[in-house]
């Protein structure tokens, strides 16, 4: 029988855990550093990182019922329904037990944003903008080298004008409300993360980086 000790904890609110997370989005063209720049926020800020992409194809190669649809969507660079999308990251969030996020990809379009908005009831914090101009998307897109469907010209400029026509009015909607935080990502990768981390520090206190590492050091 369950006893009082093992018993889950309950939440005394209206909302789980996980609604109660701090959430950053993380937008910018294709190929303008996201995930690499995630990656470092991540080591230094304890977040955890949530690519709308990456659950999206870890989606397919699990066989799901929605594998070939959203497979063919992301060979033309269009934008999966959101209700696939949200669920894949309210799930991600649910099981991962962290309390801060940041979603990468994410939102890609309003759709996006208001199916967010209404499941998960969760506001961003702030949302990371990384600015870089297209012709060092396409380069960096055309070294990457991930083996990624894609990640091809074709379908690179397809994704270039979904990001100018769905994306950036997502980008300038959060800039009408005072969230967007914008990064110049043209930059070596090193002195991006510079910028990033000035901002992560001002935004979530001065000694939490260094509160995070001592953490890690001390386990
Ligand atoms: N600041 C940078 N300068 C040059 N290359 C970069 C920089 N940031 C990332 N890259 C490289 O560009 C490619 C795209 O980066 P990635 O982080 O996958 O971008 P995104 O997730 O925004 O598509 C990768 O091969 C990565 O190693
Ligand atoms: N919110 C999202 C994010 C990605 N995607 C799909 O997944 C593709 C790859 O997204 P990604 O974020 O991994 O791509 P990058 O910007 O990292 O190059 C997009 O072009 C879309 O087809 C989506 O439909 N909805
Ligand atoms: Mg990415």
């Amino acid at each position: 029988m369950e006893t009082l000790v093992d018993a889950p904890i309950k939440d005394d609110h209206e909302s789980p855990r996980w609604q109660k997370s701090t959430v950053v989005f993380v937008l910018g063209g294709p190929g303008s550093g996201k995930g690499t720049q995630c990656a470092n926020v991540v080591e230094h800020f304890g977040y955890t990182h949530l690519s709308a992409g990456d659950l999206l194809r870890a989606e397919i190669s699990s066989g799901s019922e929605f594998g070939a649809m959203i497979q063919s969507m992301i060979a033309e660079g269009r934008i999966v329904p959101s209700e696939i999308t949200v669920k894949l990251l309210c799930e991600a969030m649910k099981e991962s037990g962290n309390d801060k996020f940041l979603i990468d990809g994410f939102p890609r379009n309003q759709e996006n944003r208001i199916v967010f908005e209404n499941v998960a009831k969760i506001e961003p914090a702030f949302v990371l903008f990384f600015d870089c101009p297209e012709e060092e998307l396409e380069r960096r897109i055309m070294n990457r080298n991930q083996g990624r469907e894609d990640d091809n010209i074709e379908t690179i400029k397809k994704r270039f004008k979904v990001f100018v026509e769905s994306t950036l009015p997502i980008v300038s909607y959060y800039e009408s409300k005072g969230k967007l935080r914008k990064i110049s990502a043209a930059k070596p990768s090193a002195e991006v993360f510079e910028a990033v981390k000035d901002l992560f520090a001002s935004e979530t206190g001065e000694g939490e980086a260094r509160d995070h590492l001592n953490k890690k050091i001390s386990v």
